[in-house]
């Protein structure tokens, strides 16, 4: 199981530092929505520079214009763009054919997806990478529902899992041996990240040693 750090809601020198501290627990780097938003594609650029190795998502949230946002997120360097799974089919397709192109790779972003159907759409469109997500402003009034893991329950697609998951709500979501665990809030806004980001990856790897079945 991976751990994507979200970067969302933080100034340039704030990503610099959360990376300088946390990149060692980390797995894959996500440049979060509003941080994109906030400073354009430099700031993949500047992050892919930093780390030429590393696996950068540009969480893009695309929801029209397919093939110049998902052009414009490989070409700065992100292995991985995002797009909103209520955008049309040809918006998705257009995306992941331009992946193929940059051998990159498009996770479609589930928030306020409930039928299975679009689920069996998006196989159908040739997505291999989904997240299951549960809004920061759904966040103010709620928390995840386990149910939500129902939706890929028969799907072969690889899941990343998001939403204000922590050290106390982990117990809650490994059982579900998503592929990827991405946290933001609970590292970055926290007084120790690397603390918090070393705790988490602790984490999951304890969980993979002592337990080896998927919870169905
Ligand atoms: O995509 C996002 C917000 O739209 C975030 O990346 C995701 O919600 C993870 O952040 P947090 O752990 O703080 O909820």
């Amino acid at each position: 199981m991976k751990l994507q750090l979200a970067l969302d809601r933080l100034t340039d020198n704030e990503c610099r530092e959360i990376l300088e501290d946390t990149i060692e627990a980390v797995d894959w780097i996500e440049v979060g929505t509003g941080v994109i938003k906030e400073y354009g594609m430099d700031i993949v650029r500047n992050i892919r520079s930093r780390y030429p190795d590393a696996v950068i998502v540009a969480d893009m949230k695309t929801c029209d214009a397919g093939e110049h946002e998902a052009v414009q997120a490989f070409k700065a360097g992100a292995d991985i763009t995002t797009v909103m799974a209520y955008s049309a089919d040809q918006t998705i397709t257009d995306m992941v054919d331009v992946s193929r192109e940059y051998n990159t790779r498009v996770m479609v972003d589930l928030l306020g997806v409930t039928e299975q159907e679009r689920i069996h759409e998006l196989e159908r469109l040739g997505v291999d990478l989904v997240s299951l997500h549960f809004g920061k402003d759904m966040q103010k009034s709620g928390s995840m529902d386990q149910s939500l893991f129902d939706l890929v329950k028969n799907s072969s697609m690889e899941v990343a899992v998001a939403g204000g998951i922590n050290l106390h709500s982990l117990p809650d979501v490994l059982p579900h041996r998503p592929d990827t665990l991405i946290v933001g809030g609970a590292i970055t806004k926290q007084k120790d990240r690397k603390k918090a980001a070393k705790q988490i990856k602790e984490a999951i790897k304890h969980y993979e040693t002592y337990n080896t079945h998927r919870c169905t």
